[in-house]
């Protein structure tokens, strides 16, 4: 790329976190086949880093592939397109990304991708879009975006588009991904799903507290993928364990940074999961990414 295509002293670096849903309840299915959810979203500290160069010539590109991911597909590259599209700017961009969420995770990780590009991109040219614009575009791109964009701890319901801001205990998480690769759709089209939880108020999913907090995708994720199973019961011996999104991800909470980092030492020390990754992140009510771009 000739560098004049480039505009100088314009490149910007952004995070983009992960989340967990410390409960979800699916409370019913609409028409078009999307579940209706009740959850409490948190970001924490693991995050990818995008790298961005806004381009006069109106070209999007992401630099270095995800694997598995081809190009025109990657939500990075969706996401900067439809805002192009939105805006009528004659803008571009490069973009390079450093990918260290698990993918497939529950983590959230390509939604987060996707609302770090709307909100850095917004800023980089110059647009001037209200969150609830850029996180009205995101929805169309997948039902987590919303929630990355409002960049603040959350209660959702909807599709997780309907969100009021929540402050929640910002523990440290021991998250374990054990090495499955687990296909959301496939989990909510499960007839066996339990897709009728009995809505309740947030009040009571925050009065009822982390101890009383489930996840209704748990038991068809376990059922369809037992080496999940086997890793929530071993988390669950050092404190109750609990799946995010449709998993594969499974995290746990504890009072300390040091008691979360013994917990992932003594399992780095077991021959038999030693294929599994795990992270200790802190728990977070702000994103880092709004702390980034001061909003
Ligand atoms: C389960 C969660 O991770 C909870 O945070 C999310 O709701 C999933 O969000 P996401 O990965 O952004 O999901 P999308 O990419 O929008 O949808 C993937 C697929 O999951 C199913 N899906 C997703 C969200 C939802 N509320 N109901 C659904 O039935 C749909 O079959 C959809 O085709
Ligand atoms: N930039 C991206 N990063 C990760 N995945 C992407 C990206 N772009 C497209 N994808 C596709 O989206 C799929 C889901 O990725 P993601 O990491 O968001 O899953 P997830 O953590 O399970 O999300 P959720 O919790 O929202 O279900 C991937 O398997 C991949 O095929």
């Amino acid at each position: 790329m000739p560098t004049s295509t480039l505009i100088p002293s314009s490149t910007l670096t952004l995070p983009s976190p992960g989340k967990l849903n410390r409960m979800l309840h699916i409370v019913g299915r609409r028409q078009d086949g999307y579940h209706e959810l009740q959850t409490i979203f948190q970001f924490i500290d693991l995050c990818d880093q995008l790298h961005f160069s806004p381009r006069h010539d109106g070209v999007i590109e992401l630099t270095n592939a995800i694997t598995g991911v081809a190009h025109d597909d990657n939500l990075i590259v969706r996401a900067a397109r439809l805002l192009q599209q939105a805006s009528g700017t004659r803008l571009g961009t490069s973009i390079s990304i450093d990918k260290n969420l698990p993918m497939g995770g529950g983590l959230g990780g390509g939604s987060s991708n996707a609302a770090t590009v709307l909100m850095g991109l917004n800023h980089l040219w110059k647009l001037g879009l209200t969150k609830a614009e850029l996180a009205r575009l995101g929805l169309t791109l997948g039902a987590d975006v919303p929630v990355f964009v409002h960049g603040h701890s959350a209660w959702a319901e909807g599709v997780g588009e309907k969100l009021t801001s929540v402050t929640l205990d910002t523990p440290w998480f021991v998250v374990i991904h054990p090495s499955v690769s687990v296909a959301t759709p496939a989990i909510f089209q499960d007839p066996e799903l339990t897709r009728d939880s009995h809505p309740i108020t947030m009040a009571r999913a925050l009065q009822g507290g982390a101890s009383e907090w489930r996840n209704d995708c748990e038991a068809t994720v376990k059922k369809r993928y037992p080496p999940i199973a086997v890793a929530l019961d071993w988390l669950a011996q050092y404190a109750p364990s609990r799946l995010t999104g449709t998993g594969a991800c499974l995290f746990a909470a504890f009072d300390s940074q040091q008691a979360a980092q013994t917990t992932v030492a003594g399992l780095m020390h077991q021959q038999k999961h030693q294929h599994w990754q795990a992270w200790v992140a802190r728990g977070l009510n702000a994103s880092p990414l709004q702390d980034a771009l001061g909003c």
